[in-house]
């Protein structure tokens, strides 16, 4: 394993790059925080996109290995590191973890942050109008989100149970957008133990470190 300082490129707003700051922290890894802005009217530098051929945030880079896709990033940090497990070791509930992380990604992050935080919140406090008939459309996807994450929450305070993992690390900052916007304050409430796991997750340390900001 390189025994360089890891590198993490992006900016902290972002969702996914909080992900990745969240496995990082709660590993203990010291790293570095490398600023990149996206959105600069000069374009994405070549640099960046030698990192990320997509021009998304956040890229990674460990030594000699490069990486970009957060669930990625966080496995490899996970597995890389000491500290405590971020997978479970059994291998069903490691499994029910990943369809957590892809169903995040797939699903649950353009509803709850674009759809509905973006529109509800950020765009009005920027002098922008909220579409609310996008808003409207994305309330019954939100809701089959936390339906499904509600179903698959094990008992105990995180989503897996009594282990904190890379679920619970995808899932927090993404809600932490969500609950911003009053539709998703109050559909959570309607969630006994998704709410229960928010109250937990949102004054654990690593999350306060990365929430810082907003
Ligand atoms: N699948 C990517 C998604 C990364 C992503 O969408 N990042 C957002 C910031 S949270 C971004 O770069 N958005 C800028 C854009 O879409 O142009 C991952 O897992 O890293």
């Amino acid at each position: 394993m390189a025994a360089e300082r890891p590198r993490l490129f992006g900016a902290a707003y972002s969702v996914y790059v909080r992900i990745a700051r969240l496995a990082l922290i709660e590993k203990g890894v010291d790293h570095e925080l490398v600023p990149v802005d996206i959105f600069s009217p000069e374009g994405i530098p070549d640099w960046y996109r030698e990192r990320h051929p997509f021009g998304k945030i956040p890229a990674f880079e460990h030594g000699s290995l490069r990486l970009f896709e957060t669930a990625a990033i966080a496995r490899y940090v996970d597995e890389a590191f000491p500290g405590p497990a971020l997978q479970p070791a059994d291998v069903a509930e490691r499994a029910v973890m990943n369809q957590i992380v892809g169903l995040l990604d797939a699903y649950a992050y353009r509803t709850l942050v674009w759809d509905i935080y973006v529109e509800a919140v950020s765009k009005p406090r920027e002098g922008g109008a909220t579409d609310a008939a996008k808003v409207a459309a994305a309330l019954p996807r939100a809701r089959t989100c936390l339906e499904t994450l509600e179903r698959l929450k094990r008992p105990g305070p995180w989503l897996l149970g009594e282990q904190l993992t890379l679920a619970d690390l995808h899932a927090a900052p993404m809600f932490a957008y969500f609950v911003q916007a009053s539709e998703g304050r109050d559909m959570l409430a309607e969630f006994p133990g998704l709410g229960g796991w928010w109250e937990g997750i949102r004054v654990r340390d690593s999350f306060m470190k990365t929430n810082e900001g907003d």
